[in-house]
């Protein structure tokens, strides 16, 4: 569970959210908060004051996955293979246990005949499933993602919930303006001015 306590952090005033385990949809007009939400979940930001707590832990104590609006802004290494990598190595995983991984994820995504290739070569929505194999390689606690299916045609942005939603990531946290996503989702959330309402 993600728990949610007096949070100011820019717009966002939060005095009081739980978030069970499965697929959260954030929604709200531009403006609303759900960047700041999500960026204060993933721990990218710190808060002003209050907490927020996943599964027991700070967001800066648990492996987390992000996946940003711009990919281009989140693809580090030049070819896909080492990207998709990139949080297994650095957590000094055995090669031999990241090329499985890797191989994994990639085959989930549908990209393995993308993975050597350079990223700077790929489409927006290639780079966004590089994106999304990137972030769950390393079997994150929490997923967010922030609007990834503004990139994909509508039946890859379908395919790519139920791909998430079989990956076993606890907690997915997925600011989005898709109909189908929110109503596929567990939870949903509206913010509106820096202030939620759950259903
Ligand atoms: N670093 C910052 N400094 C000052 N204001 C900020 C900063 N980041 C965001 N804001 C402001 O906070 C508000 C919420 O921004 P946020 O990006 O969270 O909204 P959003 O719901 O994700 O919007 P959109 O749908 O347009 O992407 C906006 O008014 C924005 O201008």
């Amino acid at each position: 569970m993600i728990s949610v306590t007096s949070l100011r952090c820019g717009i966002l005033d939060i005095p009081h959210l739980t978030i069970p385990q499965g697929i959260t949809a954030v929604t709200g007009d531009n403006g609303a908060g759900k960047t700041t939400l999500l960026r204060a979940l993933a721990g990218m930001v710190l808060p002003e004051s209050g907490t927020i707590i996943i599964d027991g832990v700070p967001p800066r104590e648990c492996e987390v996955g992000c996946v940003s609006e711009f990919p281009d802004r989140h693809l580090i290494f030049s070819v896909v293979h080492d990207e998709i990598a990139s949080p297994l190595r650095f957590a000094y995983r055995e090669p031999a246990a990241v090329a499985a991984r890797v191989a994994e994820v990639a085959g989930r995504f549908g990209i393995t005949h993308l993975l050597n290739r350079e990223c700077r070569t790929l489409s927006g929505g290639e780079k966004m499933l590089v994106g999304v194999a990137t972030a769950l390689a390393a079997d994150p606690v929490l997923l967010v993602l922030d609007e990834p299916d503004s990139h994909l045609d509508p039946e890859t942005a379908g395919e790519l919930f139920w791909k998430i939603r079989d990956s076993g990531c606890p907690h997915v946290v997925w600011s989005t303006h898709s109909r189908r996503i929110r109503e596929n989702a567990d939870q949903k959330l509206v913010l509106a001015h820096g202030l939620v309402e759950q259903t």
